[in-house]
């Protein structure tokens, strides 16, 4: 199958204050040592490697006490140029909404919707294709779907996830094409589990090996996934179907339950 990259528009957040000093997550163990210097020089990689690879990158200011703000996929779900901005979970990253509201405010997004329920922007929400699949059962509020699909106007899919390792959508599901996926099934319920096989026959499934090294944490633009280096039970599925993986080290921001897409939030359309 011939495949064709589309140039994408991204936003991430350098991280400059990263520490893992709370726990909200099984991933993130406080009294293990981060070293910060060696997750600006991985996430520095990832930024060059996605202007390489011929997107446009743009950043938003880290703010100090906020050290999981490199996750820019959370802060909010882009759609045709309407940004619906995350209500955060915990309140240890409560404070990262009003900055990305504030961002999108200041690039001219007229539509920028402050979210009733609890959302983690695209941690749990992904779209693909005309649809949003819509991750819930620890953070993204199951209420919140509905408010997704009314705001962002696609039909959302409620997936849900059962695995605490796998919190949120983007760490065991990723997007590869217009109607593409690769996932991991045991982090989903029985029905979900259903339901993702009825409507993508044909996904990429990943070993238990390759999700718990974040492998699903990836980004594609059509053609090239970028994804963790360690998932190369992945990468050889993807290079079999078409793809080019490329892998990446980001292990030092897996330390606070986080990896390629996570510090990737998609801009999707012109500001409207
Ligand atoms: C895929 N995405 C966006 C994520 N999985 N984000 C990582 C969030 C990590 C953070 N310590 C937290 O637990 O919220």
């Amino acid at each position: 199958m011939s495949r064709t990259a589309r140039p994408r528009h991204y936003l991430m957040c350098r991280p400059t204050h990263f520490t893992v000093d709370y726990s909200i997550n099984p991933w993130m163990e406080p009294a293990k040592p981060t070293d910060a210097a060696r997750a600006v020089a991985q996430w520095e990689r990832l930024h060059a490697l996605f202007r390489e690879l011929g997107h446009t990158v743009e950043l938003i200011e880290p703010l100090p006490g906020l050290p999981d703000m490199v996750f820019a996929a959370n802060g909010a779900t882009v759609v045709d140029g309407t940004a619906l901005v995350a209500r955060f979970r915990h309140r240890e990253r409560a404070d990262e909404a009003p900055a990305y509201r504030e961002w999108f405010r200041a690039r001219g997004y007229r539509t920028v919707v402050r979210a009733e329920f609890t959302n983690e922007g695209e941690g749990d929400y992904l779209p693909v294709g005309g649809r949003i699949l819509a991750g819930t059962g620890f953070r993204t509020d199951r209420r919140a779907h509905a408010e997704a699909q009314r705001v962002l106007g696609r039909p959302v899919v409620t997936l849900e996830l059962v695995d605490p390792r796998y919190y949120h959508l983007d760490t065991a599901l990723a997007v590869l094409g217009d109607d593409e996926i690769m996932y991991y099934p045991a982090a989903f319920s029985p029905e979900s589990r259903g339901t993702l096989a009825a409507l993508y026959p044909d996904a990429v499934l990943a070993s238990d090996e390759d999700a718990a090294v974040f492998g699903l944490n990836a980004v594609s633009d059509g053609l090239r996934v970028v994804l963790p280096e360690a998932a190369v039970g992945l990468a050889a599925q993807l290079r079999a179907r078409g793809f080019e993986p490329v892998g990446i080290d980001v292990t030092e921001l897996l330390k606070a339950g986080g990896s390629v897409k996570c510090c990737t939030l998609e801009l999707r359309g012109a500001p409207a």
